[in-house]
């Protein structure tokens, strides 16, 4: 006896798209699915090709949103840019759940393509490094691997030339009346900026009096909350690379674990960590 499988255009499920576009077409699923091209014969590679990409891909959507949550805060608008920073909490979430799949490669697997990397490394990454200069980690350093691109340069630098997520948060303290002393006479935004007693004394107000100052307070916490999961996948990769790779120099050339474990002191929202003691 046979069945009659069940058919879904009996019910309108459109099948013709010679002249429609389709979810491929939309999608631009042709030129995404076939970009993964694995340099050696090992099975791991194209989890690793994977696992970059669409780290990247989040990587893209997390750039749109911290730029909005920047020109949101600057146009006064908090409110909106509350819902992108929580969006960006959650891709970082995303990408802190991606690693699992990440370790079930062993050392002895990525060994068996490691050479064909050569000394590209996640330490090139445009993307990851937008995002750093956009939340406020800004060091001029890390334009060196870019050099040879005037896009990515010049993208980098437009980040640059303008204040980050933390200046803005900073700026909107100083419209609503604090003092934020040498935040409030800065020329450039290129550099890092210095931890100041005033903004750490304007949060503390903000803490104080939750109920009075409630954007500049849930603001706070969106950031507190975005460094938190961007902590997790720091720490979440150097677990990683140490597991994988152990102490073994980066293919970047950097000291590789080393480094990693370094930059896990680096702090995007500084006062916001120190004023916890201060309460
Ligand atoms: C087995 C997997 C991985 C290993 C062994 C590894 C290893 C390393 C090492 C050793 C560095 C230091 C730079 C250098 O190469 O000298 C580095 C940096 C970096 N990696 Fe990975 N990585 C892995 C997976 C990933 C993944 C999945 C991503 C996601 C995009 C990523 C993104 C980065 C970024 C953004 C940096 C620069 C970090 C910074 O400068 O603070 N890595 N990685
Ligand atoms: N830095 C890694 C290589 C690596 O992980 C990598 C190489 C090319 C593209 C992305 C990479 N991922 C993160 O650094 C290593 O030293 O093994």
């Amino acid at each position: 006896m046979t069945v009659t499988p069940y058919d879904p255009a009996q019910e309108g499920a459109e099948m013709s798209f010679r002249e429609r576009m389709s979810y491929t077409d939309y999608l631009q699923l042709d030129p995404i699915l076939s970009a993964q091209k694995p340099l050696s014969t090992a099975h791991d590679e194209l989890l690793f090709i994977i696992q970059h990409q669409t780290s990247e891909l989040w990587m893209k959507l997390a750039i749109h949103e911290i730029s909005s949550a920047i020109n949101a805060i600057r146009r006064d608008e908090p409110q909106p840019a509350f819902k992108m920073l929580t969006r960006v909490a959650r891709i970082f979430e995303q990408l802190n759940s991606a690693w699992d799949v990440l370790r079930t490669m062993t050392p002895s697997e990525y060994t068996e393509f490691r050479n064909a990397l050569g000394q590209s490394s996640g330490f090139q990454s445009y993307q990851y490094r937008a995002i750093e200069f956009l939340a406020g980690n800004r060091n001029l350093a890390m334009l060196g691997p870019h050099k040879h691109r005037n896009d990515l340069t010049q993208g980098l630098e437009d980040i640059l030339s303008r204040p980050s997520l933390y200046d803005e948060a900073i700026l909107l303290l100083a419209r609503n009346g604090f003092d934020i002393g040498e935040d409030g006479q800065r020329t450039s935004w290129r550099e890092k900026r210095s931890e100041n007693e005033k903004v750490l004394e304007a949060w503390r107000q903000v803490y104080l009096a939750p109920a009075r100052y409630w954007d500049l307070y849930e603001l706070a916490e969106k950031l507190v909350d975005f460094e938190d999961y961007f902590r997790r996948w720091r720490f979440n990769h150097v677990t990683t690379v140490e597991r994988v790779i152990g102490f073994k120099r980066g293919t970047g050339g950097t000291s590789g674990t080393q480094y990693l474990k370094k930059m896990l002191e680096v702090e995007l929202f500084p006062e916001l960590w120190r004023v916890r003691t201060v309460l």
